[in-house]
């Protein structure tokens, strides 16, 4: 038996608590809302992320990191990507020595174009460090619905033990050691998720919606292999794999923002979109490589509202034509 931190009591956080406390590990949910624990604590359940979704008795919920820090074996992250720095760093000193970090959010620092295992390199050097990622709902996975995920660190040896200590009977974790694929590819996905919710926003079909997410895709590769991705890894179930998710299906959060944004309503109050957060620095990531990333430009412009939506579908409509391979 681990004993697990998970710290964030989002409902990623509170998914993946369920799922391992359901498994028979020990788990500790940190979250800093003391109203959001007290719930949990008292009801079982997160009213605020994860609504109807009954939680194991044997969740250990707490707003004080260092109790749900003391003695943890594994010690999940899962926080919005923006605010990792800023826990990896209230964190430093109550983390246990040997503790592995599992870094579970999706995208990439928006001041500084920084990737999650950077940051954590930098504000806690050599500590072994794991990315989780793959097509994955909260709340399908709060509920015992299977799936499966890669689980990367740099190296092979300990992908594969992090893999075996995360996998469950319905969570298949896949190991890889090419950490920069796996998260490039969950870090774009959201992003290209935005642009496939605009097209059915705006009515424009599903075959726009297929061909947008094929040249996404083609975008999200070009793109995750110049940063230091690998194509295959791009491929699996991190990149491909989270993007027919979240292109597809208004549980997406990003999918369900862009077919706000593509109706033309209000986006205040609408919940987590990763994806808002990483569109211009992954437009900028690719200007800076010198890669052909227009569908992702498109999506950064239209949040920052330089375009309309149907200003930026002329836009991608209007590219002079070229060959599709090459
Ligand atoms: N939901 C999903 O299906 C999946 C999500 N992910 C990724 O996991 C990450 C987290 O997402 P998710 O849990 O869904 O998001 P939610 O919006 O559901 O929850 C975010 C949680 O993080 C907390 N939080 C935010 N900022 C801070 C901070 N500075 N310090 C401490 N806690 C903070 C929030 O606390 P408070 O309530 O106090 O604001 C809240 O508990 C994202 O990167 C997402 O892409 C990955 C796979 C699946
Ligand atoms: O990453 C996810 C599923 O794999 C969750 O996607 P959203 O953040 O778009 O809801």
């Amino acid at each position: 038996m681990s004993t697990i931190a998970v710290l964030g009591a989002g409902a990623w956080g509170t998914a993946l608590a369920a799922l391992y406390a359901r498994g028979g590990e020990a788990v500790r949910l940190w979250g800093r809302d003391a109203a959001t624990i007290a719930a949990i604590e008292a009801r079982r359940e997160n009213p605020r992320y994860l609504p109807g979704i009954a939680l194991p008795p044997s969740i250990r919920p707490t707003t004080a990191p260092a109790k749900a820090l003391a003695g943890a074996d594994l010690v999940l992250l899962v926080v919005p990507a923006q605010s990792l720095g800023g826990l990896a760093a209230d964190l430093a000193e109550d983390l246990p020595a040997h503790a592995t970090l599992v870094l579970c959010a999706k995208g990439i620092e928006r001041r500084t174009g920084r990737f999650m295992s950077d940051i954590v390199a930098e504000v806690l050097p050599d500590r072994p460090v794991g990315i989780l990622s793959g097509p994955s709902f909260a709340s399908d996975v709060a509920c015992g619905l299977p799936t499966a995920v890669t689980v990367a660190a740099k190296d092979g040896e300990t992908a594969d033990a992090l893999a075996r200590g995360l996998s469950t009977e319905s969570f298949r974790c896949y190991a890889s050691d090419d950490l920069r694929g796996v998260e490039a590819g969950g870090a774009l996905k959201n992003v290209l998720a935005l642009a496939a919710g605009v097209v059915i926003g705006r009515s424009l079909g599903a075959s726009a919606q297929a061909a947008l997410v094929t040249r996404g895709f083609v975008e999200l590769r070009r793109l995750g292999e110049a940063l230091g991705g690998r194509a295959e890894t791009l491929m699996g179930l991190s990149g491909l794999g989270d993007l027919i998710l979240t292109c597809s299906s208004p549980q997406s959060r990003n999918f369900a923002y862009g077919a706000a944004l593509g109706r033309g309503e209000d986006l205040s109050g609408l919940k987590l979109a990763e994806g808002v957060f990483t569109a211009a620095i992954a437009a900028r990531l690719a200007r800076e490589n010198g890669i052909e990333a227009p569908i992702v430009e498109t999506v950064a412009e239209l949040l920052s509202g330089e375009l309309s939506v149907d200003e930026a579908a002329q836009r991608l409509l209007q590219r002079p034509l070229k060959r599709e391979v090459g």
